[in-house]
């Protein structure tokens, strides 16, 4: 089954709404349209910056696909300083970041908490790059793969096949982020195919070839290529590295490298 890899950078809090403008249109400059044919390309800008880039791609019919870095399990009221999935869907958001791991870490975000956000995505027609990945303990520890799973298991408790087949994951080893030390191919393996493994396991093994595992941590355009040889990494979430567009852009051109 080929699986269309995604290419998605998590700009995290950096770069501001002109920064952002600037930052897409090297983005679009750079891409031509068989880039586009071969790998999907999105970025996930801050809230702030979400409505420039979405006029940017609208307005120059841009094939770059844009999506939040979180999103509210609540659909509206008092919930100071969230945004709703509604905004996002309002902004045409096709992609929102779930359980990232620095929303888990420095927000206390929980699987109970990353379900219920699963949730809010899919009422809102958006589709949800679930993030999973073991700290540096849990790896040392040799239990990256049952714990990784169990994230899984906890953000999609009760989300039915019809939605979980268009979910993405991003297997994030929390010791390689930001870290400069990137997962051997083989770590990625491991973990993206065990991920695979249980897709089949809670629904069937036709929607777990759907679904679409990205490996994400210090992925550049130096190690992408060898990353993406593995059978069950179908894309990057891509964190410093995509605030370089012309190292972004390499890293779309994995096969290139
Ligand atoms: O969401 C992206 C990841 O946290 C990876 O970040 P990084 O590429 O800077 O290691």
């Amino acid at each position: 089954m080929t699986r269309m890899p995604l290419m998605a950078g998590n700009w995290k809090m950096n770069l501001n709404h002109l920064e952002a403008i600037a930052h897409t249109q090297k983005l679009a400059f750079a891409l031509a349209d068989k880039d586009y044919e071969a790998v999907e390309v999105a970025v996930l800008p801050p809230f702030t910056d979400l409505r420039g880039v979405q006029t940017l791609v609208d307005g120059d019919k841009l094939k770059i696909k844009y999506g939040a870095q979180d999103i509210s399990a609540h659909d509206s009221g008092a919930y100071t300083g969230e945004i709703s999935g509604a905004m996002l869907s309002k902004l045409k958001c096709t992609y929102v970041a779930i359980g990232h791991s620095e929303r888990r870490q420095y927000h206390n975000e929980t699987d109970d908490l990353c379900n219920a956000k699963v949730k809010a995505a899919y009422r809102h027609g958006l589709t949800p790059i679930l993030c999973v990945g073991e700290g540096l303990e849990i790896r040392k520890a040799g239990q990256q793969v049952q714990y990784t799973l169990n994230q899984v298991d906890g953000a999609l408790k009760d989300i039915p096949a019809e939605q979980a087949e268009s979910i993405v994951i991003a297997y994030e080893p929390v010791w390689a982020i930001g870290t400069g030390e990137v997962a051997t191919p083989e770590d990625a393996q491991e973990v993206c195919g065990a991920i695979r493994g249980r897709l089949a396991e809670l629904y069937s093994q036709e929607l777990a070839d759907k679904v679409r595992i990205q490996y994400g941590g210090s992925v550049k355009s130096g190690n992408v290529a060898a990353i993406m040889a593995q059978p069950d990494v179908d894309g990057a979430l891509v964190g410093g590295a995509a605030l370089d567009a012309d190292e972004f852009v390499k890293i779309v051109r994995f096969r290139d490298q």
